[in-house]
């Protein structure tokens, strides 16, 4: 049996950081996914064979006995399939954590051990110790503010519990060979994915898992989403500056900055929460002519900007999203950051009446820089299955 999932990567258009403080913030899916293919053999049976994972995109894969997995996750994988999703516990993550110890991680992609911690909880927890191949192959960049850890969370998950049989895909996507689940199984993905994404966060809000999983632009405060209905298209151009850096370190710097500055932290995060549920009703607006497309691009540009000021204050921004700002506000252009900062990925709107001889001019600067440029479709579908 081979089960195919996908889930798309989010950039975030305001309220990041804010957002795990409580704030609203806007994300949307796009066209870049991560997907998970599981190869189960016919007849399962815990204790024989192997779990394996090929994470393409680095190169690595590796491998665990089952009865190595029994003999460390005992409770985990006897109670697996029977379990609501639930938070990993610090005595499993323990055990994880050693189980990925036993394979030599080079230093220079350390980074990945949090991915296959989060795997290997998923995949005990869903599956049990049963004898199993995923491939994880991703069009995101990982690490650089596009979602890839909550998109790598979802897709597995989604894979994992259609597996299972707890989850059933329904509808076709048009004209493809994915299918779509339904809101009830969407959730249950969700609440599985956001235990993944926990393990590689520490303290997610739970909006990335939620953009991927349920795709389309949505609004996002305390865990509950509300969708939005773009009323034009939103084109923005994507610089990713190629500067790593790792979202659990960032967002614990600023509940850091938090607790040493409360009151003038809890203003900035109202300011985001402010800005976020004005850019989400202007996205909303449905502009019918190009003065009210101008002024609907202006406001949201300059919230744009308004957020990227707030996003500084919180201590996320870096020389190399600075020099993209410079170099697009040259042209006109007003760019943010997008996801948790430190480097990564920087978002430019792009109004409608820009000249294509702008736009080239823009990014061919961008990339004099070493960055590299990209556009991306918003608002598409999230989580996708196929069974072959
Ligand atoms: N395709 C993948 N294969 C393995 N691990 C992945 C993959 N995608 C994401 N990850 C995990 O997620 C981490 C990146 O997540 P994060 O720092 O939140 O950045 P982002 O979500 O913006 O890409 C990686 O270090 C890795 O542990
Ligand atoms: C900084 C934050 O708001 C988004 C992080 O996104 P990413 O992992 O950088 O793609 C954290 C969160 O909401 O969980
Ligand atoms: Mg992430």
């Amino acid at each position: 049996m081979e089960i195919r999932a996908r889930a798309p990567g989010k950039i975030i258009l305001a309220g990041e950081h804010a957002v795990v403080h409580g704030s609203s913030a806007v994300a949307a899916a796009i066209d870049l996914y991560t997907q998970s293919s599981l190869h189960l053999p016919p007849s399962g049976d815990g204790g024989a064979g192997e779990v394996e994972v090929d994470l393409t995109d680095t190169g690595l894969a590796f491998s665990w006995p089952c009865s190595r997995l029994l003999e460390a996750l005992g409770e985990t994988c006897r109670k697996a399939e029977l379990q609501a999703p639930r938070p990993c516990s610090p005595e499993e993550l323990a055990a994880i954590a050693k189980l990925v110890e036993l394979h030599e991680i080079p230093e220079a992609k350390i980074w990945l051990s949090a991915g296959l911690s989060a795997f290997l909880y998923l995949y005990t927890s869903i599956l049990g110790c049963r004898p199993g191949k995923v491939v994880v192959s991703s069009g995101l960049p990982m690490g650089a503010g596009l979602g890839s850890s909550a998109a790598f969370s979802v897709s597995l998950s989604g894979a994992l519990l259609t597996a299972a049989g707890v989850v059933h895909p329904e509808g076709a996507v048009g004209g493809t060979e994915w299918q779509l689940l339904g809101k009830d199984h969407l959730e249950l993905v969700n609440t599985w994915a956001f235990q993944g994404e926990k393990i590689i966060h520490g303290k997610p809000s739970g909006i990335d898992n939620a953009v991927s999983t349920f795709g389309s632009m949505i609004k996002f405060k305390k865990g509950e989403l509300t969708n939005l209905k773009s009323g034009n298209p939103v084109k923005m151009l994507i610089t990713d500056t190629r500067v790593g850096r790792n979202t659990k370190a960032l967002v614990a710097g600023v509940s850091e900055r938090a607790s040493r500055h409360p009151d003038a932290m809890a203003s900035v995060f109202h300011a985001v929460n402010t800005i976020s549920e004005e850019l989400s009703s202007i996205v909303e607006l449905a502009a019918t002519d190009e003065i009210a497309m101008t002024s609907k691009e202006e406001k949201l540009a300059e919230l744009m900007e308004m957020n990227q000021g707030l996003l500084q204050c919180m201590g996320v921004s870096h020389s190399s999203i600075e020099t993209v700002l410079r170099s697009t506000l040259k042209y006109n252009l007003v760019s943010k950051l997008t996801g948790a900062g430190g480097g990564g990925c920087v978002l430019t709107l792009i109004p409608t009446l820009l000249s294509k001889l702008v736009l080239e001019k823009v990014t061919t600067e961008l990339e004099s820089h070493g960055f590299r440029c990209f556009k991306v479709e918003v608002g598409g579908q999230g989580l996708q299955i196929h069974q072959g």
